[in-house]
């Protein structure tokens, strides 16, 4: 059982506070949505949590340690997982090697156990194919060696931001289907940041609303929708 609380987690970039007092845990076997329309932070607190920032003020805490301070490869090391928004796929590696990284590097595995694993994660992922370039795969399959690759470093918690984007609606469910069962048969907290709200309403227990670095409501996505704030949080930034 882990779980990973941030306590007035604060950033500020010059004289934008981008991340302003957040407060949220994700406990094991939880899906928590991170939400909040353009430029709400929701990256930024990502960012902070797997070491990318450091925070201007407040602490990360997974389970009774304080991680705020200490850099990203360890923070993977310790068990926070992440994909990123914008794709980045190693290129000139096949698929396979994409996902033997996170083996190689987060768990220090020799490389033919590294091939292995990265194999049998992918088989459980439904990814075929694995010896083709980055470039010739289709985007369900991108998303997929995305969360392959997070999951190679074994998180104990993982963040997903935005990995649902430019699938259509089938792939989507599917998508929504693995990041359940994964979430289930790991016990993982996930925290998943999206803009379709049919894809939250369908995968996540709850979720956190940003607006300009706060918090401005949270809990179950149906009740969170029906909050006058949130509401005009959306029709102000235009999302
Ligand atoms: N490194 C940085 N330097 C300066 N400003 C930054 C930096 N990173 C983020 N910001 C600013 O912080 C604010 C929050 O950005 P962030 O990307 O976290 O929002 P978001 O909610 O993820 O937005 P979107 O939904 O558009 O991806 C924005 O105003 C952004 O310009």
């Amino acid at each position: 059982m882990s779980e990973l609380r941030t306590e007035n987690l604060t950033i500020s970039f010059g004289g934008l506070t981008a991340t302003n007092d957040v407060n949220f845990n994700i406990k094991s076997g939880e899906i928590v949505g991170i939400i909040g329309p353009n430029g709400a932070g929701k990256t930024t607190l990502i960012n902070l949590i797997a070491g990318i920032y450091y925070p201007t003020s407040g602490k990360i805490w997974l389970d009774d340690r304080d991680i705020s301070q200490i850099p990203a490869h360890e923070r993977s090391a310790l068990g926070i997982g992440r994909t990123f928004q914008l794709i980045h796929p190693l290129e000139g590696l096949t698929v396979l090697q994409n996902v033997m990284t996170g083996f190689l590097f987060a768990q220090k595995m020799g490389l033919k156990q590294a091939r292995e694993e990265a194999r049998k994660l992918c088989k459980t992922l439904e990814l075929t194919g694995l010896d083709r370039a980055t470039g010739e795969i289709n985007i369900l399959e991108t998303k997929k060696m995305e969360i392959a690759k997070a999951l190679a470093t074994n998180p104990k918690v993982m963040f997903l931001d935005e990995v649902m984007a430019g699938l259509n609606s089938t792939e989507t469910l599917e998508a929504i289907d693995i990041v359940k069962q994964i979430a289930t048969e790991r016990n993982l907290a996930v925290g998943v940041v999206e803009h379709v709200m049919g894809v939250i309403t369908k995968l996540t227990h709850s979720v956190i609303v940003l607006d300009t670095g706060r918090i401005i409501a949270s809990g179950p996505y149906k009740e969170v929708a029906q909050n006058e704030r949130v509401k005009s949080a959306y029709l102000g930034g235009g999302a």
